[in-house]
């Protein structure tokens, strides 16, 4: 057992070498496009299931609250908090529809989505990935594996950021990095640059 708990970590470690070499340019992209938004008024929505909805809250918390030095918030709602919301639109409708559903009222041109899913293959994220694009929002998808369906619904200005994984614990491990590469991009883009 304890040769397994070193494999997980000399994995992980190998995931986040390998992400290193090949996600710096689409994360400053992703960046780029969130600055963009937020200078312009819109606000980023994020979704996701199981541990990528948690990283859905990780990234919301962080933009509302504070990242690492103090600024004033920025505008983030995570789709998968509201149980009322959630429970109500899989009971009369289906589980496929509760980000799309909520995005079709919250989401506005300009904004961004924040589409979070290891397999790139979850049906509801998939659906909201589409209104997002009916709703002339950008996409900044976060994948793995072979990226999925995600990855053919990408438009020309949106950003897949797809970790070279297929373990979907190991994705969600450079997820978390990405996210906060991402606070950092947008905090010192916006608010200067700090060491
Ligand atoms: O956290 C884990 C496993 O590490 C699970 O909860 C995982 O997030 C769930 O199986 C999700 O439903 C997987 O969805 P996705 O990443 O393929 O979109
Ligand atoms: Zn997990």
């Amino acid at each position: 057992m304890i040769e397994r708990i070193r494999d997980i970590f000399t994995e992980s470690i190998q995931t986040k070498i390998a992400a290193a070499d090949s996600l710096p340019e689409s994360i400053a992209k992703a960046g780029q496009i969130m600055v963009n938004s937020l200078l312009a008024g819109n606000k980023v929505l994020s979704c996701g299931n199981g541990g990528s909805a948690g990283d859905a809250q990780h990234f919301s918390s962080e933009m509302l609250n504070r990242f690492e030095r103090e600024r004033p918030s920025l505008p983030a709602i995570a789709l998968t908090t509201d149980t009322g919301t959630l429970t109500s639109i899989s009971n009369d409708y289906s589980y496929n529809d509760v980000f799309s559903k909520q995005l079709r009222a919250l989401g506005q041109p300009g904004d961004i989505l924040l589409a979070i899913s290891t397999s790139g293959n979850s049906r509801n994220v998939i659906n909201a990935m589409e209104t997002a694009l009916s709703k002339d929002m950008l996409i900044v998808a976060l994948t793995g594996k072979d990226g999925g369906e995600m990855a053919g619904l990408m438009g020309q200005n949106d950003v897949e950021i797809r970790v070279p994984s297929n373990s979907t614990a190991r994705i969600q491990e450079v997820h978390l990095v990405v996210i906060h590469a991402l606070c950092d991009y947008i905090d010192n883009s916006l608010f200067g640059t700090e060491a």
